[in-house]
């Protein structure tokens, strides 16, 4: 009967698989649900029997009533157009006619029929004396996908082990069926894992239509199959071209079982991972935490420079304090226009508010430098190397066009500042204030409450960017940091060298 096999232009298609379930969620229903929904299609489901198994095999199968199972379908088509349907365990024959007389009655566009007969595992999924009825069934599908193994039993033929032979047996299921077949190389030995659709003359672009593609070298392909199915289903209730439908889908299948690993699902033969493309946001305070972590070995940098032992000391000479603190004025400007542009950036007021309100008080604590500090001093004019190249790297972020990388780059200057200042306090304060200390009123300023308040905001702020970032966004977010934290350092150790 089916001529058409295309449900071409709905945009989300309504999928029903009729399948068994798999409880540990790597085949059967629960994979092609996935498998429906990371393709863009709304699942159904009819379950046909329920199946005690996880990665490692099958421990007991249970079929319900057919007639039961002709009440779910009835239920689904009474209410619901049904775009696509995928068919996989079947489990026996009285439910292959349930089946064969809802499809009879329905005909829906587009029908894949994935013929269950074995798991991964090698367990049995569909009583022996059934295979007769599946063999009937294949006529009512628009696309049937065996592996090797199932190929040869619906031609009743030997399982062929090389590609040639396998087409050849592809070429003549379609023959006897009139459907279009996929014949899939998930069983082939060697480095290929090459799929290809066979289809009498006419049905598609060319007899036999190969899509290429590499092994994934990994045993997780528990639901390989039934993956496949589903999402051939919901491309062609979309696409309407069978060809598109497994170019689409099989380099999706390959990221899938790349991505398994992840997963870390069960001993035996795990499951894909059927959202790999879809990119999580990672919890919140993760991506800070993370930032921080990777600061630890700039801020220990920190400690460990001349220039902070003598500060803390007081043995520091002045030179290089006043070198410091002119260099620090020069700083301030620069960052300051740079929080502005963040302000001018910032996707909430809060933000806005926060980052405006950082500019202004940066010139406030330039100009404060300058009446307090820098007016009793004589100080070389003049940008330094590294006051240069931190002010560049931030006017290069904040013209990068992401608010994140912005946000990122202008962080370890709160951070590390806040940190460093805190501790150098504390060391200060353990010493015992020494009253005659050069530097005492420096190092009080900086282990400000306020301070580190603002820090904190800065930090949930950056956070809240990440989180709203792609992945390559956050990427740039974190090397924009870490290049901040790189220049905090130089910063420090800048009078040492250059005053
Ligand atoms: N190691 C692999 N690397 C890349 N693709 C693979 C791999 N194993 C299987 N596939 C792909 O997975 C799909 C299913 O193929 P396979 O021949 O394994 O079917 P199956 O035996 O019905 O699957 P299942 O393991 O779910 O029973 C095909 O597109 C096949 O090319
Ligand atoms: C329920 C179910 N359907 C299909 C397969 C084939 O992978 C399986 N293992 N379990």
């Amino acid at each position: 009967m089916p001529s058409r096999g295309t449900g071409a232009g709905t945009r989300i298609p309504r999928v029903l698989a009729i399948a068994g379930s798999d409880p540990s969620g790597g085949a059967g229903i629960q994979a092609d649900l996935k498998s429906i929904a990371a393709h863009g299609g709304y699942g159904m489901a009819a379950i046909t029997a329920l199946t005690a198994q996880n990665t490692r095999g099958v421990t007991a199968v249970h079929v319900p009533p057919a007639d039961f199972l002709a009440r779910q379908l009835d239920a689904i088509s009474d209410d619901i157009t049904v775009d696509a349907v995928k068919i996989g365990m079947l489990g026996d024959s009285g439910v292959i006619a349930a089946v064969r007389d809802w499809l009879a009655k329905v005909r829906p566009a587009v029908v894949v029929l994935d013929p269950v007969m074995v798991a991964t595992s090698g367990d049995r999924l569909l009583q022996e004396s059934a295979e007769a009825a599946l063999r009937d069934l294949l006529p009512l599908a628009h696309l049937v996908t065996p592996n090797l193994a199932e190929l040869a039993m619906l031609l009743n033929e030997d399982v062929q082990e090389t590609w040639p032979q396998a087409l050849e047996q592809g070429r003549r299921l379609a023959a006897a069926t009139g459907t279009v077949v996929l014949v899939k190389g998930g069983h082939l030995r060697g480095a290929g894992c090459p799929d290809a659709l066979v289809g009498l003359p006419g049905a598609l672009s060319a007899e036999v239509v190969e899509v290429p593609g590499e092994r994934v070298d990994t045993r997780n392909s528990h639901g390989t199959g039934c993956s496949l199915s589903s999402a051939m289903a919901t491309i062609q209730a979309r696409a309407g071209n069978w060809e598109e439908s497994l170019r689409e889908a099989k380099p999706w299948l390959a990221g899938a079982l790349a991505a398994s690993d992840t997963l870390e699902v069960g001993s035996g033969n795990g499951p894909v991972h059927h959202f790999h493309h879809v990119a999580v946001p990672p919890m919140p305070g993760a991506f800070t935490a993370q930032l921080r972590e990777d600061a630890e070995a700039e801020l220990e940098e920190i400690y460990g420079l001349e220039f902070i032992g003598g500060l803390v000391s007081g043995s520091l000479p002045e030179d290089q304090f006043a070198y410091y603190l002119a260099q620090d004025a020069l700083y301030l400007n620069g960052y300051s226009r740079v929080l502005a542009r963040a302000s001018a950036l910032a996707p909430t007021e809060e933000g806005q508010l926060f980052w405006a309100a950082s500019a202004q008080q940066c010139l406030e604590v330039e100009s404060e430098l300058h009446r307090s500090w820098l007016s009793t001093r004589t100080v070389r004019p003049g940008l330094g190397p590294v006051t240069k190249a931190y002010v560049d790297h931030l006017t290069a972020a904040s013209a990068s066009g992401s608010y994140g990388v912005l946000a990122a780059a202008v962080l370890p200057c709160f951070w590390l500042y806040a940190e460093a200042g805190r501790t150098l306090h504390a060391r200060f304060v353990a010493a015992g204030e020494p009253a005659d200390h050069p530097y005492a009123e420096w190092l009080r300023t900086y282990a400000d409450e306020d301070f580190a308040a603002a820090t904190r905001r800065a930090i949930g702020l950056v956070d809240a960017a990440a989180q709203a970032a792609g992945e390559t966004e956050r990427a740039a977010m974190a090397e924009a940091f870490r290049q901040s934290c790189r220049l905090e350092v130089e910063f420090f150790d800048a009078p040492r060298l250059h005053a």
